[in-house]
């Protein structure tokens, strides 16, 4: 690959049918509803018969045959949106049932209107009491941006319902009861095939446990003017391989193996000798001219057997690692390295280096034990080791990972990745940080972490900056993982992620007998 330093614009409308990625909280999306309504003079009920449209056309088009629709409403403009959806399914002729949670008297503004539009139309308000035996497809319209504590009583009981029942969910807006701005689950939240959401993409849709709750998502900006956005700057974009890849253009005819970099892996103490192994190789094929490991000499000289492409020195004490260093322009740090004497003695003589870094691993924990702010360095933890670094537990950080990836920078400087479903970058904290939408569950595997060391390192290695080659190298190993899954997830190992990296970097199409 060739890196070449590409500001790639963060887009808040949808290009065709892809997903925008730009990412807000829900109070900077209410801020764009006020402004379309307020500066652009559209007013809320256009606004909120747009979104019941939208999501009408997405329902009749994802379930054609659907006829039985059960429409379940809240007390806000969520539920608005619900009554909207209901009125256009029954004048199409499908049968509707309307469920109210909540009193309907409490029901105001745009909400209202719609809901009496409703009964003029013919329709009928009946208190939830729990589900119809049967239904074709099920609209959430319960809670949207709005959700503000923990869902209780009669509410949980019917988003518990909604899931022991078979037939497919259509969320409005947001599944009801996940958090708009964490993804945290505010005590139980709907599972949905499909979620449609209006005017700005939540961030909680791609964090915390927002990819489990939403189905497929899709999005409609309700034909607001574009300028519209211009007034809110994203809290955060939504970042993917296709997106980064343009940053790497075609290799030049006359580069040499000098041109792409040498990177050098520092870890494997005893009986740890894989997770080197993985970093080393992953940066191969994620495009390094040169990968150098540093190892325990226990293993070292059997260490590059299997992959003679590695350089593989044996290093005892730091002093060992001086030459290794002035010959390399990257240094990535702590896969397999260990809590020991050994591998905190390299740890504390690479801490004063003045070269590009990725920390990883055991070399998250030592840091944790003696924490300090880096800049050109990027920071690799996964949830567990976040939360040593934090002085925190596990639960918090999953809790609300924004939060945590922004302390993490802000404690330790450089830039942060914090691993796990919807990976998250966080670099300047005065600019949006990045979530990554790719990846899958097949991910979860022992040196998959060790996998993405090499591949940051590798691009760091090849000219890309510290945020630049984060986010491209989680998108780069992610649409691997998602490469490698087309065998299935289950049972997938960080070698076939290695081996997907190739063909992914050079955006080879799969072929049939990938599939
Ligand atoms: N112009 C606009 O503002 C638009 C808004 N739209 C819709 O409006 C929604 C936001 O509407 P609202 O701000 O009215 O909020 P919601 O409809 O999400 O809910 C607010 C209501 O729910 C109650 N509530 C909050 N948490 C609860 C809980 N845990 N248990 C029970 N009740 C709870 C609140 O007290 C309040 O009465 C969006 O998600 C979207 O669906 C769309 O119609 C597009 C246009
Ligand atoms: N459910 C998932 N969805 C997407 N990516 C995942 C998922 N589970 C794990 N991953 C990714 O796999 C990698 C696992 O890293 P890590 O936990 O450090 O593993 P190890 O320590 O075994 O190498 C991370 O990049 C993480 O983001
Ligand atoms: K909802």
């Amino acid at each position: 690959m060739n890196a070449e330093r590409l500001t790639i614009p963060i887009n808040p409308m949808p290009d065709s049918d892809r997903l925008p990625h730009a990412l807000y909280r829900a109070e900077q999306v209410r801020n764009l509803d006020r402004c379309a309504i307020a500066q652009y003079g559209i007013p809320g009920i256009e606004l909120m018969n747009r979104a019941g449209e939208v999501a009408y056309r997405i329902l009749r088009e994802r379930w054609p045959d659907a006829r039985d629709l059960t429409v379940l409403v809240g007390v806000g403009n969520n539920g608005g949106d619900g009554y909207v959806i209901a009125r256009l399914a029954r004048a199409e002729g499908l049968a509707v049932r309307l469920l109210q949670l909540g009193d309907p008297q409490r029901v105001t503004g745009d909400a209202a209107i719609s809901r009496d539009a409703w009964r003029d139309a013919g329709g009928t308000i009946e208190p939830y009491r729990g589900l119809p035996r049967r239904s074709d497809v099920l609209v959430d319209a319960l809670l949207g941006t709005g959700l503000e504590r923990p869902v209780e009583g009669l509410w949980a009981e019917a988003i518990q319902a909604l899931d022991r029942q078979r037939a497919p969910v259509l969320a409005v807006d947001i599944p009801s009861g996940l958090h708009a701005d964490t993804g945290r689950v505010m005590g139980v939240a709907v599972r949905a095939d499909v979620t449609v959401s209006f005017i700005g993409l939540k961030q909680g849709l791609f964090i915390g446990a927002g990819p489990e709750y939403c189905g497929e998502i899709r999005f409609s900006a309700l034909s607001i003017p574009a300028r519209v956005y211009a007034g809110e700057v994203a809290s955060a974009r939504r970042i993917d391989w296709d997106q980064q890849a343009a940053r790497f253009g075609r290799r030049p005819r006359t580069a040499h193996k000098g041109t792409f970099g040498h990177l050098l892996v520092i870890g494997g103490a005893p009986g740890l000798s894989g997770a080197v192994r993985l970093a080393g190789e992953a940066a191969l094929r994620a495009g390094a001219g040169l990968v150098t490991i540093a190892t325990h000499p226990a293993h070292s000289a059997w260490l590059n057997l299997s992959r003679p492409e590695l350089m593989v020195s044996a290093v005892e004490t730091s002093a060992d690692l001086d030459p290794l260093i002035a010959r390399a322009d990257v240094v990535a740090i702590g896969p397999g390295l260990g809590r020991e004497a050994w591998g905190r003695d390299l740890w504390e003589s690479v801490l004063g280096l003045d070269l590009p870094m990725v920390v990883d691993a055991d070399a998250l924990n030592l840091l944790a034990e003696s924490p300090r702010s880096g800049s050109d360095w990027v920071l690799t933890p996964h949830p567990g080791e976040a939360a040593r670094l934090l002085g925190t537990d596990i639960a918090a950080i999953e809790q609300d990972r924004p939060a945590a990836v922004h302390a993490l920078q802000g404690r330790y400087g450089g830039v942060v990745v914090l691993k796990g479903a919807g990976t998250l970058i966080r670099s300047d904290p005065l600019r949006p940080f990045a979530v990554c939408s790719d990846g899958n569950p097949g991910m979860a595997t022992a040196g998959s972490g060790d996998v993405l060391t090499g591949v940051i390192g590798a691009l760091r290695a090849q000219g890309l900056d510290a945020e630049d080659a984060a986010c491209a190298g989680v998108c780069l190993h992610a649409a691997a993982g998602d490469r490698a899954a087309r065998m299935g997830e289950r049972g997938l190992v960080a070698g076939d992620i290695i081996a997907a990296l190739r063909p992914v970097a050079n955006r080879v199409p799969a072929l049939q007998e990938d599939s």
